[in-house]
């Protein structure tokens, strides 16, 4: 897959009074290279809508997307991929249904960072490095020693994801991330495009 270093992933709750499109495009001004639609609330017509938009939007500035849990959505709008869990289809079945698209996986401990690289995932994502309020479901925070194995054991490509903010991202980049991933401080913020910029720039040092 083409390389990325700033991943975004929606998270509507975060920007109440402002549209998806133009708060993911602000993302993708400031350096986002790829991203995520996450939508845990909406139904099959509206996420097919986001997704469609998204597409639209991803595609004229040449920005990887991908959808999350849905790969029928992302099957039907021709999206770059899908991000799956470990709760989700297997990775050989999903791997039937999208030939050659993406798929990135979940992981929380080496073991399952192991099983999706001899899977043939793409990318994984290493996680949650901080306690997150974004997801409900989330499992205790892995810390920056689970980025540092990822980083010393795992030849694929992966991104270090959950509570992860400008404050502390100099301690993930430390423990050999150079793929960061981030919600609520990139779309939660009152300066989306300088948020992005700030995390592009100690990714870049
Ligand atoms: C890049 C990235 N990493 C991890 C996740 C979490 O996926 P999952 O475990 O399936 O949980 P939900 O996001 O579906 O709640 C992700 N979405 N993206
Ligand atoms: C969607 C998601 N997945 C995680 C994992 O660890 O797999 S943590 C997470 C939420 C990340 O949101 P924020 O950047 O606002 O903390
Ligand atoms: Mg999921």
């Amino acid at each position: 897959m083409r390389d990325f270093r700033l991943y975004a992933i929606t998270g509507e709750q975060f920007h109440p009074n402002r549209d998806l499109i133009e708060v993911m495009e602000e993302a993708i001004v400031g350096g986002v290279d790829i991203i995520q639609l996450r939508d845990k609330t909406s139904g099959k017509p509206e996420l097919l809508r986001k997704a469609r938009a998204l597409r639209e939007l991803t595609r004229k500035h040449g920005v990887i997307f991908i959808v999350n849990d849905h790969i029928d959505v992302a099957m039907e709008v021709d999206a770059d991929g899908v991000h799956l869990g470990q709760g989700d289809v297997s990775l050989p079945e999903a791997r039937k249904l999208v030939g050659e698209k993406i798929i990135g996986i979940s992981t929380h401990a080496l073991q399952e960072a192991w099983l999706a690289q001899q899977q043939g995932a793409d990318y994984i994502g290493v996680g949650p490095v901080y306690r997150t309020a974004t997801k409900a479901d989330v499992v205790d925070p892995v810390g920056v020693s689970y980025v540092r194995e990822v980083t010393q054991n795992i030849r694929i490509p992966f991104v270090a994801i959950g509570g992860i903010k400008l404050s502390n991202v100099d301690e993930v980049i430390a423990a050999g991330a150079t793929r960061i991933c981030a919600v609520s401080e990139i779309v939660g913020s009152s300066d989306v495009r300088g948020t992005c910029e700030a995390f592009l720039s100690k990714l870049n040092k």
